[in-house]
């Protein structure tokens, strides 16, 4: 296997290469573009036109999806993967992967679309860095765009493998994205109604990718994965990555949708979430329940019909999200 193949070694070493680019015996080029951070091209003849991101461990502990990039690589560069897309494979958070933790000093997918320019420290850097390798990797017109951003949740899960749709203003989200991913094993898909600060919602706003964060289950330390099965969506990006995938079934009738009824802010210190710690995404809420306060008599009260609760978290910083109430969609605005 060429050593290029070994991103995750080099980067949990803190290596750099001494030989930044290599090419397999069928002439595909890769190339060691900083820490974290690999291209990989097929010969000119051979290229399909897909231009196709994969970012994990955007936080440091949700490692099956870095294992999953890490057998994608190996395949490649041992040449049993032949690309016919262009693949860019981006590692986020280099330091926190080290500290097997979800962030160091602040979380990277709070730092996109700008904001890391109000901020500091190594994160907001490499915030900053993560869109320069996504602008200069989709800057070639007329070829497709794809960005798959690949996480794990703090909690379990009432739908294990779910997706977030990035929403843009005047945009449609595409019925066929939504059936590749349902083909990947995607249970469900949250369709986004604004604008985000999330790496996803980056390269979907900003760079035209069709772009996802994908949730695959729950958080576990490397080599503790076996509980998270990848597989189908493993055989999907495979699919894309040789340019041999199967009509995506135009079907969404195993596929849920939910859209964002409202964010939790926490806005102080004196933000309470009244859940129970171990409460799963997606459970269901009541009418009328207080599902959390805060300062100056603010009350989050479940309004909707339907509401469920993903990704509570009353420990994130003051102004940042600390839930968010999703209710399900028929589908009426897909394009
Ligand atoms: O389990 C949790 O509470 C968070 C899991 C996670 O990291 N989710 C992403 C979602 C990104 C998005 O909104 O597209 C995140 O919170 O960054
Ligand atoms: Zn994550």
């Amino acid at each position: 296997m060429l050593a290029l193949g070994k991103l995750l070694e080099l980067t949990l070493t803190d290596h750099e290469p001494a030989e930044k680019t290599q090419v397999t015996s069928r002439g595909v080029r890769l190339r060691w573009l900083g820490e974290g951070a690999l291209e990989v091209r097929p010969p000119e003849g051979e290229d399909c036109g897909l231009d196709l991101l994969l970012s994990a461990g955007i936080h440091g502990n949700e490692t099956a999806p870095i294992e999953l990039l890490e057998r994608l690589l190996h395949g490649v560069a041992s040449g049993t993967l032949i690309p016919r897309a262009r693949v860019l494979f981006l590692f986020g958070n280099p330091a926190a992967i080290r500290k097997g933790e979800r962030f160091v000093e602040q979380d990277i997918n709070r730092l996109f679309n700008g904001r890391h320019a109000l901020s500091s420290g190594f994160e907001a850097l490499r915030a900053a860095e993560l869109e320069q390798f996504a602008r200069v990797f989709f800057a070639t017109p007329g070829r497709q765009r794809l960005h798959y951003d690949l996480h794990t949740a703090i909690r379990g899960s009432k739908i294990e493998q779910f997706a977030l749709y990035p929403f843009k203003e005047g945009r449609l989200h595409s019925r066929e994205q939504l059936a590749r991913l349902a083909a990947a094993g995607i249970e469900a898909v949250l369709l986004q109604s604004k604008s985000s600060i999330t790496f996803s919602a980056f390269t979907y706003e900003q760079l035209d990718a069709e772009a996802f964060t994908l949730e695959l289950g729950k958080a576990r330390p490397f080599g503790q994965n076996a509980p998270v099965n990848l597989d189908r969506l493993e055989q999907r990006l495979i699919q894309l990555i040789e340019h041999t995938e199967t009509e995506a079934a135009q079907s969404l009738e195993n596929l849920k949708l939910f859209r964002v009824a409202r964010e939790v802010i926490k806005h102080s210190d004196n933000f309470r979430l009244h859940l129970p710690p171990d409460i799963e995404n997606f459970s269901p809420l009541p009418q009328g329940y207080l599902l959390a306060d805060d300062i100056a008599q603010t009350r989050w009260v479940v309004d909707e019909q339907d509401a469920r609760i993903i990704f509570p978290n009353p420990k994130v910083r003051n102004g940042l999200r600390a839930g968010i109430l999703v209710v399900p969609d028929a589908g009426q605005q897909l394009g």
